[in-house]
């Protein structure tokens, strides 16, 4: 079994659940792990699971405004990056399986999750997903992972291998 997990992060933390996802995943499948910024077009994805991570923007999923604002934040002087939206809505038809996490903060009482916002999209697109979104709590906006969570993402992964359809 192959599995890709790509996730979107400015501050590492959904980029180190990724990692930690994939050790869970690589007890059973060989595993590649990528930003989306390297990964290749959703509708070109050779994999039988595709794993994706995004942090919690304004309640869902990161725009270009909200990417600008983190990238100040953490100091990166990058122009622009890709996000997860932008990869799910240009790249094509995606065909393989999904299961999908997002990061966002502890200490927030509002509702929002990027994970349910690409899980609603997918099952509008009648894409396959294995398993209800995931979450990852981060201290604050910028982090770090609150305690015991990159093993739980390790756990999750390896729960992944062993459900149907993925
Ligand atoms: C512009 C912006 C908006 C955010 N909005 C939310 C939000 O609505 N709900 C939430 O729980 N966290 C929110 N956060 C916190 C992010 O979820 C947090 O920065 C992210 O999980 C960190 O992941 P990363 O280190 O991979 O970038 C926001 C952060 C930024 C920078």
């Amino acid at each position: 079994m192959k599995a890709l997990v790509v996730y979107e992060s400015h501050f590492g933390n959904t980029g180190r659940v990724a990692r930690a996802v994939a050790a869970g995943l690589r007890t059973g499948a060989e595993v590649e792990v990528l930003d989306v910024a390297d990964a290749p077009p959703v509708g070109a994805v050779d994999a039988d699971l595709l794993v994706i991570g995004a942090p919690t923007h304004v309640l869902g999923l990161s725009r270009p405004d909200s990417r600008r604002e983190a990238m100040e934040r953490a100091g990166l002087e990058e122009e622009s990056r890709p996000g997860i939206r932008e990869w799910l809505e240009e790249g094509g038809e995606l065909t393989v399986p999904v299961a999908v996490y997002d990061t966002r903060t502890h200490e927030s009482k509002l509702p929002g999750s990027a994970a349910r916002a690409v899980v609603r999209r997918l099952r509008q697109l009648k894409v396959p997903v294995v398993a209800p979104p995931e979450h990852f709590a981060v201290h604050g906006s910028e982090g770090p992972l609150a305690p015991g969570e990159e093993e739980r993402a390790t756990e999750w992964g390896r729960g992944l291998l062993v459900l149907p359809g993925a």
